[in-house]
């Protein structure tokens, strides 16, 4: 009876970093063989260039770097090792999406990817031109197809793989996290296993790339479509499992099941992971971040200590005129709770410098909303400034509620490299403070239990401009996430006036989210690549 032993090798890679890809793949090939004389090692969707390359594929000399790799893991396959490695390959003047299977130094077969993603933040077909053939390897006596990603979302290709003779189907991804995609995964793949008769083996990977996390979890699903066993999401890891010949067909066993993981606490690991790997992959030393006493900036900072340990993170406090002493004792309490450097300057002698400068300018007008971004500015440039003077990245900390209605200030809080909350509504700020807290003490209670307020004129609170934030966060879901017109999200039971004022704010605010530093993806339709309206435009409001 046949066995393969399978090593998934969910693997966390760099884009556009070809030698150190190429260095990780070979460790891992050669500790594969070390465990087992013929292992099946299966790496994630575009190994050796990373994902998404983006307009790295246009460059001329990928074909070289691609090459170069190749010929470096093909010389480093001294044992029996099956390699299931995914790259760009050109042929002739078309480039396709790949997964080639090498063994004793050579390349056996490549399977062109077939579907190419080219929705949400998925962008394919600029780059890739589609295959149309199924791949499928006799692997020891085993016959083992293969497919690439988003080959799996639609019903053909598993399908063809099967027809074509296929007992196993290995699916390598690049499949990046939102909320509740692990289960919507589970599903799809469990279905397509059923629907072609055979077992698949899915192997994706980890790590944080710009506004993506790529979450890992790769998983085994039996011909009946059960899940039989999945690696741990998050972390990057080798995981085992076998393949047998039962009485019906092949067999997928030896993968634990990873322990389940609640969506709230996926979504803690994934901003952590985003936030590590944003700042370790472009090699800042550490983050510095403007701490108010205020939510937003509380669990900035526990995401931030947990991504990066309290040695490479600082916390500034600002104070003007209208910030209460409770926020100044709360953002000293949660600096001195997470072991972190706290500084506290005021903004005083600043924003009385810029408006001595401007007094003659602001002859005869009112104080208004300039006052106020005067002191988010004042911040700003304080901020930017400890980051040129350190190396350490500015972090910002406006939630997706926030972005979408443009409650925030243009080179004011607004200034700085990542933002960490993109992508999380206010609604779900909460919840997060609330779980990290469960972990161990972290955020002041009084922090979470005080009303939002921007502490820019006396007692302000985000309230008095906004609705509720449960109110504006389901108008936002409905809108954004969902696509539905101002009418549709009326017919929900919300209040026409409220309907009105957020979808107004949200379309006239477009300019200001284009200027808007990166964070992490955590939802099917953040404020990055994946939504991309007109700034300039005569569209009707809300419709
Ligand atoms: N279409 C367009 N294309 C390019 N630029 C455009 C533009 N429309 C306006 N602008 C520019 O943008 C400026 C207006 O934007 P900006 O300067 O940011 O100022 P603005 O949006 O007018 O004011 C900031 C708002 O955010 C609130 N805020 C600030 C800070 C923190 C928080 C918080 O709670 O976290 C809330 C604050 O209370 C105020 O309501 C205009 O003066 C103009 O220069
Ligand atoms: N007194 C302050 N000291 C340090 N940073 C500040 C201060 N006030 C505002 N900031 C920075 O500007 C960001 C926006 O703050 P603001 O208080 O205006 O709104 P917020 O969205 O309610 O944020 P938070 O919940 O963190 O207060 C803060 O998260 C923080 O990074
Ligand atoms: N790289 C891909 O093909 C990813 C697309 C796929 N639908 C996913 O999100 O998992």
């Amino acid at each position: 009876m046949t066995t393969l032993n399978i090593l998934m090798a969910q693997m966390n890679t760099l884009v556009g970093g070809f030698e150190g890809n190429t260095q990780k793949v070979i460790e891992t090939i050669q500790r594969a063989e070390a465990e087992h004389a013929a292992p099946v090692v299966v790496f994630p969707e575009l190994t050796l260039s990373g994902y998404p390359p983006e307009d790295l594929l246009l460059r001329p000399s990928i074909e070289i770097r691609v090459a170069k790799a190749l010929d470096q893991v093909r010389a480093a396959m001294t044992g029996g090792a099956w390699v299931i490695l995914g790259y760009p390959r050109r042929i002739g003047t078309a480039l396709y999406n790949v997964a080639g299977v090498l063994h004793r130094g050579q390349v056996v077969a490549e399977y062109r990817k077939q579907s190419l993603p080219n929705y949400q933040v998925f962008d394919e077909k600029r780059y890739f031109e589609a295959g149309d053939e199924p791949c499928v390897v006799d692997i020891d006596g085993v016959r083992v197809g293969l497919t690439v990603c988003e080959d799996i979302w639609e019903p053909g290709p598993a399908r063809q793989a099967a027809r074509a003779g296929a007992e196993l189907l290995l699916n390598i991804n690049s499949s990046p996290y939102h909320r509740g995609k692990r289960g919507e995964r589970w599903r799809l793949v469990g279905e397509r296993a059923r629907a072609a008769g055979i077992p698949i083996v899915y192997v994706n990977q980890v790590g944080g790339q710009d506004e993506l996390v790529f979450d890992g979890g790769s998983f085994a699903v039996s011909a009946r479509g059960d899940v039989c066993g999945a690696a741990p999401n998050f972390e990057e890891g080798e995981y085992w499992l076998q393949a047998r010949r039962g009485d019906t067909g092949i067999e997928l066993e030896g993968l634990a099941a990873a322990p389940p993981m609640d969506e709230l606490e996926a979504t803690w690991q994934a901003l952590v992971l985003g936030v590590r790997d944003y700042v370790n992959k472009n090699r800042f030393r550490g983050v510095v971040l403007g701490l108010s006493g205020g939510v937003d900036s509380a669990l900035t900072l526990a995401v931030a200590v947990e991504a990066l340990g309290p040695d490479r993170v600082e916390a500034v406090m600002m104070p003007f005129r209208y910030t209460a002493q409770m926020s100044v004792e709360d953002a000293a309490e949660q600096s001195a709770t997470l072991g972190v450097k706290h500084k506290v300057i005021s903004i005083e002698p600043m924003y009385e410098a810029f408006m001595t400068g401007l007094r003659e300018e602001f002859v005869g007008l009112e104080a208004d909303t300039t006052e106020e971004n005067l002191q988010a500015r004042c911040r700003g440039v304080l901020l930017m400034s400890i980051s040129n003077k350190k190396g350490l990245l500015v972090l910002t900390t406006g939630n997706k509620s926030e972005l979408a209605v443009g409650y925030s200030t243009l080179y004011g809080d607004m200034a700085g490299g990542f933002d960490v909350l993109k992508d999380v509504p206010k609604t779900l700020v909460y919840e997060l403070c609330r779980y990290r807290n469960r972990l161990g003490p972290c955020i002041p209670e009084r922090v979470i239990e005080r009303p939002p307020s921007a502490e820019l004129r006396p007692d302000q609170q985000d309230q008095d401009s906004l609705p509720p934030y449960d109110v504006l966060d389901r108008i936002l879901e409905l809108y954004v996430e969902q696509d539905c017109s101002a009418s549709a999200i009326i017919a929900s039971g919300m209040d026409p006036d409220d309907v009105h004022r957020v979808l107004r704010l949200v379309d006239l605010n477009e300019y200001k989210r284009r200027q808007a530093p990166i964070g992490v993806r955590i939802t099917q339709r953040g404020f990055g690549r994946d939504r991309r309206y007109p700034i300039t435009s005569g569209w009707t409001l809300g419709d």
